[in-house]
């Protein structure tokens, strides 16, 4: 599994407002959407292009399309959906997918509560989108479940991680094709909720309030 930690001072001083707990949720939302369109640059450095020919004012020329079949983004519901418009304004022709996931908060085991994707993954590139790494069970999931329709080219891109999910996910897509992980920053440890430390607190709750 290969795996980018984006490294530049407007991902972390945009990261610093998400984080502040007096930050309220219009404008967690907007950052949490600008942090993914620099993210998407990053985590898409690998996307599928095809050769197209077109003429310039001046000259002929070869440049480059995204290639068929486009690209397929997969925000992890809720907290994922908050990165969607992020991703989708780099990538517009890309189809967008849904997996709906919640974490039990005893157990901290993922359950899988809806799922709109297609049925045959084996020719797409996959983007799946959230934008918290904890334990990593939700994102280990999520991806198995791609794998199991086929996919070969899966990249996460996440906000925050926690080294320990981190591991765990890297543990569990060994040998499992082309898994790519790209983050914003790895935190510092879990606590004993499953909470990313320091981390922003629950991300869905963040942008959408407590349901
Ligand atoms: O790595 P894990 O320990 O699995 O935790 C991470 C998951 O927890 C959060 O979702 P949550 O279950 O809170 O659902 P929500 O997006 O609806 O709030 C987050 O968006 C991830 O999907
Ligand atoms: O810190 C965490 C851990 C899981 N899910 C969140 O939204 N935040
Ligand atoms: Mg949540």
């Amino acid at each position: 599994m290969r795996v980018h930690v984006a490294d530049h001072p407007l991902i972390t001083h945009k990261l610093t407002v998400l984080r502040d707990v007096n930050t309220p949720s219009p404008v967690f939302r907007s950052l949490v959407e600008e942090l993914m369109t620099l993210l998407a640059y990053e985590g898409t450095r690998g996307v599928r292009v095809e050769p197209v020919d077109i003429v310039t004012p001046v000259a002929p020329t070869t440049g480059v399309r995204i290639a068929d079949p486009k690209p397929l983004i997969v925000p992890i519901l809720r907290a994922g959906l908050g990165m969607l418009e992020g991703m989708t304004k780099l990538v517009p022709t890309a189809e967008v997918g849904f997996l709906g996931m919640a974490r039990n908060e005893e157990t901290l085991e993922p359950t899988t509560y809806a799922e709109r994707l297609p049925d045959d993954l084996s020719d797409r590139q996959c983007f799946v989108l959230d934008p918290m790494l904890a334990t990593g069970g939700s994102l280990i999931a999520a991806i198995e479940f791609l794998l199991k329709r086929g996919a070969t080219d899966v990249t996460a891109i996440c906000i925050l991680a926690a080294p320990e999910g981190l591991a765990a996910v890297e543990q569990a897509m060994e040998g499992r094709g082309e898994v790519t992980v790209v983050l914003g920053a790895v935190d510092e440890r879990l606590n004993e909720l499953g909470y990313i430390v320091p981390g922003l607190g629950d991300a869905g709750d963040r942008l959408y309030g407590t349901v």
